[in-house]
């Protein structure tokens, strides 16, 4: 890599945006990214490998400084801390640098802030604790459970709480670990546009390899290149990059050829674009969604799709539309929601969202779906789903809708992989969970409603 001394920078200043400023993380870093396109691949995964790594390992980063340094990380100078987080993330989980290396170019990264006449103390700090790595301990798993948890997995304690209660706590450890794995990204080769060992045999000669995914026979895992998105075959819309809970989400939805679907919170899109597929040219998928911000890029994904019967609009879900009164023959309710289920990919999600957060959330799920129902035909679909885990957002709600509108759950079972068919499927509903599952952590409910309403 030639601009390594830069590279740091731009780290840093990553860090500083997310963490510091509040910024969503993972946005930051693309963005960054497109702005320095003329960056080689290398360089590239550098900067998004340790960007997206210190943030997920923060808890546990932050917890080894402050069991070597007098000052503890939340009384440092903004600067100070982040050097050392991402500069002690390298030590400690990534093998290809140096230690000498890290700590000369902590040392050089200081220099270049305001807090230069700190480099001595961030070189020592550094140094320690390399030279002590091995006597780094985790709090104690038996008096203080939650405590070695969150150090471990650097995950919230009440975050923790709550999977422990929803999921129990057998499954708990299997999900934190799970959702600080290194997966690779699923793609949906869209199979109306060319066959999958077709692609394969296109992108493994530009020497990316697409390995057979689970469940479904269009899902496909990438290598994880940093710029997948400047490739021909993603502009083409041979593949989208979309988790397999999401391809199955819009498989239980039951779509048919000549539907007319509704999606209702549907940027950037990746749903409506499987359910165009779906409905065939003669059928047709109205996309909406409230956020401006997201117009062009929804946009953009259709256009690059191809397909001529998706339209987007502007709409807030839980505004009624006369227009949009009982013609949907399917809706698509893809709820903004916690986002516990894709931790793995947006590792920052988990030190954004509160307790209070869900619970709001929840009500504006509640919200969405009050208004959304009167857009179903009598004897029609209405698909829920989050990308979440937990009770409030998604089995609380499906009660909820099934005590008070005229719809009746219906089993997922004639549309998911039979490996994922289980007594709640059968009842209209799943919980797709990270680890147990190979899938993001997601959820799916179906509801018909009822033929004379
Ligand atoms: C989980 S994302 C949707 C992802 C999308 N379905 C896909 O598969 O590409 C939830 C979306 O809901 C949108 N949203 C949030 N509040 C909304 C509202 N009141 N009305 C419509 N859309 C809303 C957000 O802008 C966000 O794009």
């Amino acid at each position: 890599m030639k601009t390594e001394v830069n590279l740091r920078k731009i780290i840093h200043e990553i860090l500083m945006e997310s963490l510091e400023n509040g910024a969503y993380l993972t946005e930051t870093v693309n963005a960054v990214l497109d702005k320095f396109d003329y960056l080689d691949k290398k360089e590239k995964s550098f900067i998004k490998i340790i960007c997206l790594g210190t943030v997920e390992k923060l808890i546990y980063l932050d917890y080894v400084l402050d069991s070597f340094s007098k000052i503890p990380v939340r009384k440092m100078k903004a600067d100070i801390r982040n050097i050392l987080r991402s500069s002690l993330y390298q030590a400690l989980f990534m093998e290809s640098v140096p230690d000498s290396a890290i700590c000369n170019e902590a040392v050089k990264l200081t220099k270049s802030t305001k807090c230069r006449s700190l480099s001595g103390f961030v070189n020592g700090l550094l140094r320690n604790i390399l030279r002590n790595r091995d006597k780094i301990k985790l709090p104690d798993e038996k008096n203080e459970a939650n405590k070695y948890y969150s150090v471990k997995y650097s995950m919230p304690q009440w975050i923790i709480e709550q999977f422990r209660k929803d999921f129990g706590k057998e499954k708990l450890e299997i999900m934190l670990s799970s959702i600080n794995e290194k997966k690779k990204n699923m793609i949906r080769i869209d199979t109306g546009k060319i066959k999958p060992n077709k692609l394969v045999g296109i992108l493994s000669k530009k020497g990316i390899n697409l390995t057979k995914g689970p469940y479904l026979d269009e899902c496909y895992y990438i290598d994880n290149v940093a710029d997948i998105q400047s490739l021909e075959e993603f502009k083409k819309g041979f593949f989208y990059i979309q988790d397999v809970s999401s391809m199955i989400s819009v498989l239980s939805a039951g779509i048919k050829k000549e539907d007319t679907v509704f999606d209702v919170c549907a940027a950037p899109g990746g749903k409506s674009i499987f359910a165009a597929l779906l409905t065939g040219e003669k059928g047709q998928v109205k996309a909406f969604d409230n956020s401006f911000f997201k117009e062009d890029k929804v946009n953009y994904n259709i256009e690059k799709s191809g397909y001529k019967n998706i339209s987007f609009e502007i709409k807030d879900a839980t505004i009624y539309d006369k227009n949009l009164e009982k013609k949907a023959d399917v809706l698509i309710c893809d709820a903004p929601c916690s986002g516990l289920g894709v931790l793995r990919r947006k590792p920052d999600i988990r030190y954004r969202i509160t307790k209070e957060d869900e619970e709001n959330l929840a009500l504006l799920q509640r919200n969405i779906l009050k208004n959304v129902q009167n857009y179903v035909k009598p004897g029609g679909v209405l698909l829920y789903s989050t990308c979440t885990m937990n009770h409030i957002e998604n089995d609380e709600n499906v009660k909820w809708f099934k005590e008070n509108f005229p719809f009746e759950p219906e089993s997922l079972d004639s549309f998911i992989p039979k490996e994922l068919q289980c007594d709640t499927t059968k009842e209209g509903y799943l919980q797709l969970i990270t680890g147990i599952h190979q899938s993001d952590g997601f959820f799916i409910a179906r509801f018909r409603r009822k033929e004379n309403d």
